[in-house]
């Protein structure tokens, strides 16, 4: 008789979410509240996991995710850097919720040292519904995780069957289960019958070939997002500024083209020090540098393909290693 394979450890670190979340009825599927069940109980809920997995549970917060902050991204990576430098730990899956993990997963995929697997999951509907995702999110990642397959593939988000990567992911519906995608640049791979099936991956570099360390920080640079629309005016730049930050995304419209009204407020701001990134509000594709404005001249920066709340988060840790801004384009075409 063989003997059976040697499962992985996998540690699940809660931090709240839908995934995590009940309400009144088995068919509230809006108006519940996030952030109430324990790891503990999301490990019981599904006792499959232990077929694919050793699995231990952490609570790291219990929030839900629009309350998530650089603070509680810096005590979350630290968490995941000491485990995974641990070798009785195989892979980490993180639950999350689901309104800024696009925003973790990239935090995540810049600042992880090692090759093992981390899995980002969350849930579009409360444990409490009919039918709700959370459970079977839950054992893909832990099973994600535990898979030789998903090393060195960059810090991963599994949901709905499909695997995306941290860097390219991001939520498109405000409800539905497929709400996760990568729009053109494509989703990595499939989960189905417990097995992880990739086709493709991410070229930009990531987790050990990341230049930036949070170690040692306790904070980031303040970084803001300035919206653009038609009529767009300077008022909440000029507060932002006001307020100190560091750097301002401007998620401008279409190609993250200037308006006349707002551009003399970005000149003075790169004036005062602050690094402007010209990223765009559309959702795909490259923002051309020195297209809609001409960036050289004005010394800011195009944010290619990252949307604004990813290009934030490059830009937070690209302030943390320099102030060039010719650094942070090359960071901006490298990540
Ligand atoms: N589906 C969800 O998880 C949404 C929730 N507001 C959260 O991000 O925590």
């Amino acid at each position: 008789q063989q003997a059976a394979p040697k499962l992985a450890n996998v540690t699940i670190l809660a931090t709240g979410g839908t995934i995590a979340g009940s309400g009144a009825t088995s068919t509230t599927t809006v108006g519940y509240t996030a952030a109430t069940v324990g790891v503990q109980n999301l490990i019981k809920a599904v006792p499959e996991l232990a077929k694919v997995a050793n699995v231990t549970g952490e609570q790291v917060f219990q929030i839900a995710s629009e309350n998530m902050t650089n603070e509680h991204w810096l005590t979350l990576a630290k968490r995941v850097n000491v485990l995974l430098a641990q070798n009785n730990v195989d892979g980490v899956v993180i639950t999350h919720g689901t309104d800024t993990l696009e925003e973790t997963a990239y935090f995540l995929n810049l600042v992880v040292k090692s090759r093992k697997p981390v899995v980002l999951v969350g849930a579009m509907r409360p444990s409490t519904a009919i039918s709700a995702d959370g459970p079977i999110n839950l054992y893909n990642s832990v099973m994600l995780a535990a898979s030789p397959e998903a090393v060195g593939k960059g810090v991963l988000v599994a949901m709905n069957d499909q695997i995306q990567s941290g860097r390219d992911v991001t939520k498109v519906n405000t409800s539905t289960l497929d709400s996760f995608r990568t729009s053109e640049l494509g989703l990595l791979g499939y989960i189905q019958g417990s097995k992880p099936f990739f086709y493709r991956q991410s070229l930009r570099k990531h987790t050990t070939e990341s230049e930036f360390d949070i170690g040692t920080l306790q904070s980031l640079p303040q970084v803001d997002i300035v919206y653009g629309y038609a009529n767009m005016n300077p008022l909440a730049l000029d507060a932002f500024m006001a307020a100190g930050a560091k750097g301002i995304i401007h998620a401008g419209v279409g190609d993250g083209s200037l308006a006349a009204k707002v551009k003399p407020a970005l000149v003075a701001a790169r004036a005062k020090g602050a690094v402007i990134v010209r990223a765009s509000r559309v959702g795909q594709g490259i923002l051309a540098r020195n297209g809609e404005a001409n960036d050289d001249e004005l010394d800011f920066v195009a944010a290619d393909t990252l949307n604004p709340q990813k290009a934030r988060i490059l830009l937070m840790l690209a302030l943390t290693k320099t102030s060039s801004t010719k650094e942070i384009q090359r960071m901006f075409y490298t990540y």
